[in-house]
């Protein structure tokens, strides 16, 4: 079995409210939801409705800088963006593939992430509705009939309807009669922010598994898979109990052997027990929620980046939340995670074109980095970024700003040292937490005032929470923030959460006794 990611941290579902309502007919469930959804939102936000949010922010979306006439003439260009928030990528669904035997429990599994994630615009889209429907000819030796071989489904069809709801657009997807063997009508399926897509022979076909975010295989035991089978095709479709015994043993069982079996292996989760895996089902839904929360700001905020997760990224975050963590290790892997952090930002500057000659005497087109540069950390937990930035940036200036955080909303300003010329410079701000945004507002309204151009800073953060993102992207809609991942939210005494404590205190050794 491969491994479970290992970040499922808990999501505040409550963040995000949509008002929705359901709508479920035979097999097929669709949820469909109101869009005149509202997002609630506490803290310094108030009380504003997504609706205002998109458009504060969409007044503004820039791909690249576009600056005139402080680079000897030449138009600099975007970079190639590579990070989550890409346009394409944060309007494309979290799709989640469910795969296993007949009657394993697969729509059950479906049902109760469906019913947990209440909170999201889901859809379930079923392998069985994809069914050919049969001839006459066929209709007349059903009994030879093989239900369960790859070829029984139109998977083309099933490919377009797929990509049609990747694109944001309503689809309609056939309802497959179990009865009469046919499809008649169809039923109007609205784009949401996940679908569910649940059938045996999910995972056969490579075109239909690169569709998935995530793959989920229901392992259940074989005799309980038949016995019902068994319950079900008599109850329900009105089949005698020596057809379905036939059939299981002709068609099915081959099948699960040949064509089902061997596709567990591109599970990313395994779930034994179907629907009473409790544990298995909490832990998915989670997962999402995460994932839902970190594409919900980007769709909301284009100046927000947050870094593509891998694993390697994942395995830094855990140790260095890791409240057991040494000094040591802490300051090793926040090191390494800070300087991903400043390579994405530094991605997101303006380049000038520029052709060299190589040894070999040919000519290499490349680009120049931009050089009216400057950082400007928050002090303290900033200046642990500033080693990184050096790194990658030889001799760049460095400012400081000091802000001292009076009772739990008021932040001051009590101390900065900027270079003179910064007006004149792209202005990389360092500060590794972003909370309730309140020191990140002052920092950056300073930055203004000396004569920075909002769209010339990008903040540069470790972690985010959702309320410092909405407070610093509405107020600075030009400005962009890179972070590697955004948090739960923030608790009673506004630190974030999970978080990792006192960044400063662990990162410089003055968390000690
Ligand atoms: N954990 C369970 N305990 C008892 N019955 C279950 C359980 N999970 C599913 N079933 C029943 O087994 C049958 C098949 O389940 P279903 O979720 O439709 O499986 P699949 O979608 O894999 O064919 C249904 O009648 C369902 O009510
Ligand atoms: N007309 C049909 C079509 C399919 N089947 C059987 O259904 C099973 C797949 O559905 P699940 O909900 O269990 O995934 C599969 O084993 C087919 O044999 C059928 O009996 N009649
Ligand atoms: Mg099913």
């Amino acid at each position: 079995m491969r491994e479970l990611p290992v970040h499922l941290a808990a999501f505040d579902s409550g963040f995000f409210r949509r008002m929705f309502y359901e709508d479920t007919r035979n097999d097929d469930r669709c949820h469909h939801f109101n869009r005149s959804f509202q997002l609630l939102l506490n803290l310094e936000m108030g009380s504003k409705s997504v609706v205002d949010m998109i458009e504060a922010s969409s007044q503004v979306h820039y791909s690249g800088f576009h600056m005139n006439g402080d680079m000897n003439g030449v138009e600099p260009v975007a970079l190639q963006e590579t990070t989550s928030a890409s346009p394409d990528i944060q309007r494309q669904p979290f799709v989640i593939g469910v795969a296993g035997g007949a009657a394993s429990g697969k729509t059950s599994v479906c049902d109760l992430i469906i019913q947990q994630l209440h909170d999201q615009r889901v859809v379930l889209v079923n392998q069985d509705s994809f069914y050919h429907s049969l001839t006459e000819e066929e209709l007349a030796r059903v009994h030879e009939y093989n239900f369960d071989h790859p070829d029984a489904f139109d998977t083309d069809l099933l490919l377009s309807c797929m990509e049609k709801l990747r694109q944001g657009q309503a689809v309609d997807i056939p309802k497959y009669d179990f009865k009469t063997y046919k499809s008649t009508v169809s039923r109007r399926v609205n784009p949401s922010d996940v679908i569910l897509l649940e059938g045996i022979l999910l995972f056969h076909d490579p075109r239909v598994r690169a569709l998935m975010n995530m793959k989920i295989f229901v392992d259940t035991d074989a005799d309980v898979r038949l016995a019902r089978r068994i319950k079900r095709d008599t109850s329900q479709n009105d089949r005698e109990i020596g057809t379905v015994l036939d059939q299981y043993s002709k068609f099915v069982k081959p099948a699960f052997d040949d064509f089902i079996l061997p596709t567990k292996k591109y599970a990313d989760i395994i779930i034994p027990r179907g629907g009473d895996n409790h544990v298995a089902i909490d832990l998915i839904v989670q997962h999402i929620c995460t994932k839902l929360g970190q594409h919900d700001l980007c769709k909301i905020y284009p100046n927000l980046y947050v870094i593509q997760s891998t694993f390697q990224i994942r395995g830094m975050h855990t140790l260095i939340r890791d409240a057991q963590t040494t000094k040591h290790d802490f300051v090793f892997y926040s090191d390494r995670l800070i300087r991903l952090v400043v390579e994405h930002g530094l991605g997101h500057l303006p380049f000038t074109e520029m052709q060299v000659v190589t040894p070999t005497g040919s000519v290499y087109s490349g680009v120049d980095f931009c050089k009216r540069l400057c950082g400007v950390s928050v002090i303290r937990s900033g200046e642990s970024m500033e080693n990184a930035l050096r790194a990658c940036c030889k001799g760049i200036k460095i400012g400081k700003i000091l802000i001292h955080r009076e009772g739990d909303n008021g932040q001051q300003l009590v101390y900065e040292k900027l270079p003179n010329d910064i007006s004149e410079r792209h202005v990389l701000l360092l500060d590794p937490i972003l909370g309730t945004g309140n020191s990140a507002v002052q920092a950056i309204n300073l930055l203004i005032s000396k004569g920075v151009p909002e769209g010339n800073i990008i903040f540069l953060t470790l972690i985010s929470a959702p309320q410092g993102v909405h407070v610093v992207c509405k107020k600075f809609p030009r400005l962009k923030i890179v972070t590697s991942e955004i948090e739960n939210g923030l608790n009673e005494e506004f630190r974030v959460i999970p978080g990792m404590g006192e960044f400063g205190d662990r990162y410089f050794g003055t968390d000690d006794d």
